[in-house]
């Protein structure tokens, strides 16, 4: 993020005088924004920068215990600078956070510079080789070139130029956000490929006497826990290449100083990432829980794999918050929808009338036609988020003020983001296999893929779809049923599915996801390596269990 944030924020000058360091690593540099107090909240960032005319410099505090940097990761040990983001204050006045490079250890000896205080914040739930660390800041000077200055400026008698927009900042987290949503379909793609390897290896209880034990990836619920989420990875691995692209597209745009989609960026970016994160989250956790006992070793990759992602939900703007932006901005869409204002391509869909009459049970609605489908899940957004405006709209009605009337329907809010988010991931996966140059075979495949991730996305979140009469109970069995009938299918080419995403072992870290399908010999000879086995006897037999059992064979 460090990088990132210089390539963003600084002037050309400031360019040329940080990056080339980045680069040839002659510093290393970290994000340092979250507090002990705050992490969510940015503008109760406490951390501040006076600047000081007089010698040109700013000058850095930490005035409180809780304005302590907390979390920047490699801050602890590793970090030569940081960005750290400071409130500034220029000519008694404070103008809000603001980036600034501020040096943290020699480059001579890596020792903390005058006014520094850093170090590790301990050992935490994963993210072990990753020294996060804190950050107190004692009256540390650094020079007015040191703040990013691309967007806002402090001139050397003091003077502030405010930026085009206050929240040109917070671009690197967006930035982030969008790698997140790369994060969740890489981590996906690791725990489908590991359980699936393993379930088609795995052999497992005996059905009818006398027959072999069957691979458990022959059984129905083995394939119903796993074929969704394999469908999901695949379905994330082309949202985020959709993402991606609408950034790029959008980051260009503010380059040349165009912001007006700045707000439909930070909305869809922020609602894909708490939505991809927390199904990816719970997947790993399906996945790791398919394989049984092995499957809680460490041998299997998972562990680690899992307490490496999890925090991926906190992180980079807590989901539930991001969530809640993203609810923001959709909610400001149905007005100026209501205002007859035209809306951006990822939220038009909210002035259309979706409201589709309910047939009723035996509908003769095409229930396997995906087209149809994703406009369902396009109706149940659509209800979602004009539900929750609606409640907002009610509550200010009631006398509240926008912020109390967003907070009080803030769970509606949060299930509008996700309906929101939902639709936005089917719709791509499905018009993305439109536009692919497969064969046939693989288009098939694929299609059988994308239908069971729409499938199942409607079974498992049928009470939406049903209370708002989108289906009726029968359809929604019937659509729950095609899902089940497609995993057989699906198992034909699951194995040729996961290794399609071609982890090396030495990525994947695995001996359940080996290549090679080896794993009883790899579990056995990995288990000769434990340190426990370094000796037959184990030093702490003479020390404790040694003399406990002396001591009461004694006794017999
Ligand atoms: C290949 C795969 C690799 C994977 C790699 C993964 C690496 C992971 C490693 C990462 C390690 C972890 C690294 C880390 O963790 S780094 C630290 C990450 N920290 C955060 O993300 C902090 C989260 N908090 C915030 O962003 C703000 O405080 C929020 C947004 C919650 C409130 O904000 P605020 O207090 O100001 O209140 P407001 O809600 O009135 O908002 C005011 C206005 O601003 C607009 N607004 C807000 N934000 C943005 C935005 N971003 N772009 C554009 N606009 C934005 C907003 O829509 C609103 O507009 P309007 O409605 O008034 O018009
Ligand atoms: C592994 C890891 C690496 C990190 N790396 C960095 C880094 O490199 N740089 C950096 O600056 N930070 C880093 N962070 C910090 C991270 O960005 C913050 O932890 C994150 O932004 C969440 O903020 P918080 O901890 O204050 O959570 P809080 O906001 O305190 O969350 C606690 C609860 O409060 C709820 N909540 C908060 N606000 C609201 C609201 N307005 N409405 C409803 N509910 C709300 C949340 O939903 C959540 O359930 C890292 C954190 C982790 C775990």
């Amino acid at each position: 993020m460090f990088i990132p944030t210089l390539e963003r924020q600084c002037t050309s000058e400031q360019r040329e005088k940080f990056l080339p360091l980045c680069y040839d690593y002659r510093i290393i540099g970290t994000y340092a924004q979250t507090e002990l107090g705050h992490g969510t909240f940015l503008r109760g960032l406490e951390t501040t920068a006076h600047y000081d005319p007089n010698t040109q410099e700013f000058i850095l505090n930490s005035p409180t215990i809780s304005s302590i940097k907390w979390w920047p990761g490699a801050l602890g040990k590793t970090s030569t600078h940081a960005v750290v983001l400071a409130q500034l204050y220029t000519l008694g006045k404070c103008h809000g956070i603001h980036p600034f490079v501020v040096q943290l250890r020699s480059l001579d000896d890596h020792k903390p510079l005058r006014g520094i205080t850093v170090g590790d914040i301990g050992p935490k739930m994963g993210f072990g080789p990753n020294d996060n660390g804190y950050l107190k800041l004692h009256k540390h000077r650094i020079p007015r070139t040191n703040m990013l200055m691309k967007y806002s400026q402090v001139s050397p008698d003091g003077t502030y130029t405010k930026p085009p927009r206050s929240t040109l900042t917070y671009g690197t987290m967006t930035f982030v956000r969008v790698l997140i949503v790369h994060g969740s379909a890489i981590a996906l793609a690791k725990a489908s490929t590991i359980a699936i390897r393993y379930s088609a290896v795995r052999r497992q209880s005996e059905l009818r006497p006398g027959e072999p034990e069957p691979q458990i990836l022959s059984y129905p619920t083995q394939q119903h826990k796993l074929f969704p989420l394999l469908a999901t990875a695949y379905a994330f691995h082309f949202v985020q290449l959709a993402m991606m692209k609408i950034y790029t597209d959008v980051n260009d745009q503010i380059n040349n100083s165009n912001f007006s989609r700045i707000q439909e960026l930070h909305a869809l970016s922020s609602g894909l990432k708490a939505f991809t994160s927390w199904v990816t989250n719970a997947g790993l956790e399906v996945c790791r829980m398919s394989c049984g006992g092995h499957g809680y070793s460490q041998a299997s990759g998972f562990p680690r794999l899992y307490a490496d992602f999890t925090p991926s939900c906190t992180y980079e703007g807590e989901n539930t918050v991001l969530m809640l932006q993203s609810a923001r901005y959709l909610v400001k869409c149905v007005r100026d929808a209501r205002s007859g204002k035209t809306l951006p391509g990822t939220v038009s869909y909210l002035s259309e009338d979706v409201s589709a009459v309910h047939s009723g049970g035996s509908s003769g609605r095409d229930l396997s036609n995906l087209d149809f489908l994703i406009s369902l899940y396009k109706q149940r957004a659509s209800n979602q988020v004009h539900f929750a405006s609606d409640k907002v709209d009610r509550g200010i009605s009631a006398g509240m003020d926008l912020v109390g009337a967003l907070n009080s329907a803030s769970v509606h809010l949060v299930s509008a983001a996700k309906a929101h988010s939902h639709y936005f991931i089917a719709k791509t996966f499905v018009e993305s296999l439109k536009l692919l140059k497969a064969s046939s075979e693989l288009q098939n495949v694929l299609h059988q893929l994308a239908s069971v991730y729409v499938f199942e996305g409607i079974a498992q979140s049928s009470g939406d779809f049903i209370e708002d009469y989108i289906l009726s109970g029968s359809e929604a069995k019937t659509i729950r049923q095609l899902a089940v009938d497609l995993l057989p299918l699906i198992r034909v080419n699951a194995v040729s599915l996961v290794d399609a995403f071609s982890f090396r072992d030495e990525v994947l870290q695995s001996v359940l996801g080996r290549y090679d399908g080896n794993v009883y010999e790899n579990l056995f000879k990995w288990a000769q390596n434990s340190p426990l086995n370094k000796t037959d006897v184990h030093p702490s037999y003479h020390k404790y269990l040694g003399p406990l059992l002396k001591r009461n064979q004694s006794k017999l």
